[in-house]
């Protein structure tokens, strides 16, 4: 079977991706799923492709071959984007989605449901050796909820609601996160390059 390796560590996106490849055929690797320790790649820059071309580059130079990384986050308007480039550390280190969740459910009190646009981003770069990275953009548009619903995904899922939808992302099954997801809004923009694996 072919394969690609993911420069990520997070469980939840490593697990759509494989959803995603798995219907193009292909073995989605991620980070997790090698035997080899890798290194944290460590996301200084100041935008989401900077973030991802960080990651796909290190880690394509480091295996010699070609890598995707995923660099996404959510945007809320009523925070004026954030936690945007920081959503994976909103509430501090180390990581933790239910802090983060608390976080922005604690700063958004008192905003009203009309005022509680957001967007989840999420920017892809494919590093190939001795190639210039290129980057694929997918969204998906939504509100926050008031309080946390649903145990499906991850990250900010249990408190997001997709645009025409009155569930959360966390209580849509993957297949169904899968067909609206800014994920898959980015990734079905590399199909041509899916087929030339
Ligand atoms: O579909 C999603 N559903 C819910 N939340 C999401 C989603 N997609 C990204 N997010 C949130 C999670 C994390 O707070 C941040 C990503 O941060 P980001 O640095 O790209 O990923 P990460 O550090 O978890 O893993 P890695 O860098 O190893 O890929 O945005
Ligand atoms: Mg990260």
């Amino acid at each position: 079977m072919k394969q690609i390796i993911i420069a990520t560590k997070n469980k939840g996106k490593a697990k759509e991706f494989k959803e995603f490849f798995a219907k193009k055929s292909i073995e989605a690797l991620s980070l997790l799923d090698l035997d080899q320790a890798i290194p944290d790649v460590e996301e200084t820059g100041s935008t989401f492709e900077e973030n991802a071309a960080l990651k796909a580059e290190q880690i394509s130079s480091l295996l010699k071959i070609p890598v995707l990384a995923d660099d996404s986050g959510l945007m809320i308007d009523a925070l004026d984007g954030r936690p945007g480039l920081f959503s994976a550390r909103y509430a501090g280190e180390p990581k933790d989605d239910k802090a983060n969740i608390k976080k922005v459910l604690e700063e958004l009190k008192e905003v009203s449901e009309d005022k509680r646009t957001a967007r989840f981003i999420c920017v892809l770069a494919v590093a190939i050796p001795g190639e210039a990275t290129t980057f694929r953009t997918g969204y998906c548009e939504g509100k926050i909820t008031d309080s946390e619903k649903g145990e499906n995904g991850f990250g900010y899922d249990p408190i997001f609601v997709p645009e025409g939808y009155d569930v959360t992302m966390a209580e849509l099954d993957s297949e169904e996160k899968n067909q609206i997801s800014h994920r898959r809004n980015a990734i079905i923009q590399l199909e041509k390059w899916i087929h030339t694996l």
